[in-house]
Parts: structure tokens; sequence; C-alpha cells
């Protein structure tokens, strides 16, 4: 079998047009500008390329966005003060600060200041819990998950009764992905780096979904026949057959040794990445709609 690949990239594209186009509706409508705020402390090489793409994101959207670029010792005290002020300002409907944060920050008092209405990431608790409660439609859902699994249902439709595997533990990815699958009716098992047998526990499952950020861990023959694989992974590694001192992206799995069992495969660059940002201007949009009291868009219908 080989498998198909899934075009995140062009899939985000769609979606962006149509978030523009609402966005557009909702400032004609109501005068109400989504606008969005980045937080960035330091200089993480990851996060300045991922800042640069939201920005342009923000413009195609017609939506406000400032970015608050921090020297990598600002204090804890200033971070939460200009926190504070994101939060009382009217013309600021998404706040997201970038992570990781130097290790003199504590990054849970900052997400637990960002107001949860406001928390574009979905890392607060208040967002965890509603997730997790199943209340999914209350919350502000983590932008990475979320465009995961669009590009799984767009791949095999209905997800009830799937057994699904999710690589990785993280609060950011591996937590609220598996709550959204689990929220499909999928069979979920969150593995991690102490899971025995990993390779038959990713055999057994029709949705693999990698969040490990190990190069290509994931291994072909370990993925079922058809499964539908979701490669969240972003990984830097040498690449010398491009020349001396250049390197390449390549996600959490082996994609030519995975297309060869499955049905549906994201790639990296090109998969998950461009639906995190598109799903970071969704969160933006709905948190803006409900400022001026509307009602939620359903991003996956408006994609068609
Ligand atoms: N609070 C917070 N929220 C985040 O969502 C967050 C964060 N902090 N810190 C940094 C990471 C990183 N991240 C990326 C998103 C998209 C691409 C992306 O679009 N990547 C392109 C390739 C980009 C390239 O060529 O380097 C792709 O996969 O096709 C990459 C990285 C979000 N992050």
């Amino acid at each position: 079998m080989t498998a198909t690949r899934i075009d995140g990239k062009a899939i985000a594209a769609a979606l962006r047009e149509k978030i523009a186009v609402e966005g557009k509706k909702l400032i004609d409508e109501t005068g109400v500008v989504p606008g969005i705020a980045v937080v960035i402390v330091g200089e993480d090489p990851a996060s300045k390329v991922y800042v640069a793409s939201k920005g342009k994101a923000a413009n195609e959207c017609h939506f406000k966005s400032v970015e608050h670029a921090l020297p990598a010792d600002t204090s804890e005290d200033t971070l939460l003060s200009l926190v504070g002020e994101l939060n009382e300002d009217d013309s600021i409907h998404g706040i997201l600060v970038q992570l990781p944060l130097p290790d003199h920050i504590d990054e849970s008092k900052v997400l637990e200041l960002i107001r949860p209405d406001k928390d574009v990431d979905g890392f607060h608790p208040i967002n965890v819990g509603l997730l997790t409660a199943g209340a999914k439609d209350k919350a502000m859902v983590p932008c990475t998950p979320a465009g995961s699994l669009i590009l799984a249902k767009r791949s095999l439709g209905d997800l009830s009764g799937k057994s699904a595997v999710v690589v990785g533990r993280s609060n950011i990815v591996g937590k609220p992905m598996a709550a959204l699958l689990l929220a499909e009716s999928c069979t979920v098992t969150i593995a991690h780096s102490r899971t025995k047998d990993l390779p038959s526990v990713v055999k057994a499952a029709d949705i693999v979904v990698a969040a490990v950020g190990r190069p290509q861990m994931i291994k072909g023959d370990w993925i079922k026949d058809g499964a539908c694989v979701i490669d969240v992974g972003i990984n830097r590694i040498p690449a010398p057959e491009r020349g001396e001192g250049k390197t390449r992206l390549v996600g959490d799995v082996d994609y030519d040794g995975a297309a060869e069992h499955a049905g549906f495969i994201t790639p990296v660059p090109g998969g998950v990445g461009p639906m995190t940002i598109a799903l970071l201007m969704a969160n933006t949009l709905t948190s803006a709609r409900r400022a001026a009291g509307l009602e939620d868009l359903d991003y996956a219908a408006l994609l068609g």
C-alpha cells in the first residue's frame, strides 16, 4: 500500500481563506477587529519561525496582530504585568505566550494568568478542564491537536470506534489530542517513553499521532496497513547530502517507511505545522466572535 499524502499546507491555506472571509464579515457587521498578541521571551529559533508565520497569517485574515519580543533576561514580574495589560486590552482577543520560557520564569504562573477567554493556545487550566470534562465547545482547544483532528477526520471520516494511539504525553499536544480523540469515541491509548513494546502498541492503531520530538523514531513496519498517521514532530536534523552544515526538517515518523503501510500520512514540513497556525487564527476569531456575542463557527464544516 502506498499512503495518500495529507496536504496540510493546502488544507491550512483553504482554512485561512475561510477565516479571512469570516473575519472581514465580523469587522463589517460589528466593527470588532479580531486582535492577537504574541509574546516571545528570548531567542528560541523554532519559536521565531512560528511568530513570523503567525504575523503573516493574521494579516491575511484581516486581524490586528501585535508582537512583544522581550529579552531572555526579562523578569517574571515584567512578563506577568505585560500579560495583565493584554488581559485588560479590549482590542486583544487572543494572547499567546511562546513556549518554552526561560528557566527563571514559572511557566504555569504565566499560563494561569492569561484570561481563559483570551487563551488561544488552550493551555489555561480552565480550558484544559473543559476539554477533559467533555465540554470542548465551551473551551479554547489547543491548536496543534485541533488541527490534527481535522486532518484525521478528513481522511477517515467518522472516527467512532476506531483505535487511536497518541505517542507522547505532553500538556500541549499528547494529552489534549487524547481528549479530542476520546470525544470522537475513539479507543485511545497514550504511549510514552516508558511504554513497553511500543511497536506492537502502534501496530494495533487505526490512527497514530506522533508527538514525541524524536526524529524518525516511529518506523514504517510499526504501522498497521491502512492506518492514518498524523506526524506532529518538527525536528531539524543535519543534511550533509545538501551540502556542508545544511539541515532539514523531519517528523517523528520515518515517512518513507510508514508511507508503505499507512492509508494516509502527513508530511513534515507541510502537514500539521501549517494547520497549527490556521487553528490559532480560528481560535482568535472564535474569541472575537464570543466578545461580540456571536455563536461559534464550525471550522471543519466551513472547510467543506
Ligand atoms: N505557546 C506556544 N504555542 C505554540 O503553538 C508554539 C509555541 N508556543 N512555541 C513554539 C512551537 C512551535 N510551533 C510551530 C507551529 C507551526 C510550525 C510550522 O508551520 N512549520 C512548518 C515549517 C516551518 C519551517 O520551514 O521551519 C511546517 O511544518 O510545514 C512550526 C512550529 C508552535 N509552537
